[in-house]
């Protein structure tokens, strides 16, 4: 290995495992928030819904499975969807009407009013994602945005926001890696161990 390769690899992991600090020592309470906020919702009957591009396509997959399969502890399977895998909905309404809606669509199908939709996109400027909490939140589920950089046009459209602050998509992608699975964590958490600490919030108007 060249000193080169050598300084990519431990610069990323730097860089990577600072960002990561720095997000969770700020941002603690808001991914509880959003974890209690999925417990509810499934609670109440919900689901959790996922979308997002490329890579973060790839992270809705893995979250939705993590809930529908079990994650650390043993229990019941959890109600949630990944948007971006059925590729018959997905061509058919790219195809007719258009790439912005392939994930709207399909929440004004699937979604119901108390659902949790997270949209994940590293620059908050993906068109399908935006367009699919903007549907949300007009349908009545608890919109969630897993967000990069400044937030980008997400913000809009979003109920809660987990914003990494940082730019480069990789590095983003990394974080919502660690937010995705202490998610998965905490709604097991709530659900399973500590289901006292929801009660102060169960029939309250979400979120
Ligand atoms: O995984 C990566 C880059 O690490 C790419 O596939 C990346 O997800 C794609 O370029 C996405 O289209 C980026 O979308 P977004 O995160 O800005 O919403
Ligand atoms: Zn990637």
């Amino acid at each position: 290995m060249t000193e080169r390769v050598h300084k990519i690899i431990t610069d990323h992991a730097h860089e990577g495992a600072v960002l990561r600090k720095t997000f969770f020592a700020d941002n603690a309470a808001q991914v509880a928030e959003v974890a209690r906020a999925m417990a509810l919702s499934l609670t109440a009957g919900g689901k959790i819904l996922f979308c997002g591009n490329g890579g973060s396509a790839a992270d809705a997959q893995h979250f939705a499975a993590e809930l529908v399969n079990r994650f650390m502890m043993e229990r019941p399977p959890l109600p949630a969807i990944a948007l971006t895998t059925d590729t018959s909905a997905l061509t058919a309404i790219g195809n007719d009407y258009s790439f912005d809606r392939i994930f709207s669509k399909q929440v004004q199908a699937l979604g119901r009013p108390g659902d949790v939709l997270i949209g994940i996109s590293t620059s908050g400027r993906s068109a399908n994602v935006n367009e699919a909490l903007r549907v949300g939140l007009e349908n009545g589920l608890v919109t969630v945005g897993l967000g990069g950089g400044g937030g980008g046009a997400m913000l809009a459209h979003c109920h809660h926001a987990l914003i990494v602050p940082d730019t480069r998509t990789p590095l983003v992608q990394e974080i919502h890696g660690a937010i995705g699975h202490l998610l998965c964590g905490l709604v097991d958490y709530y659900l399973f161990e500590a289901v006292a600490e929801l009660e102060p919030f169960l029939g309250s108007e979400q979120p």
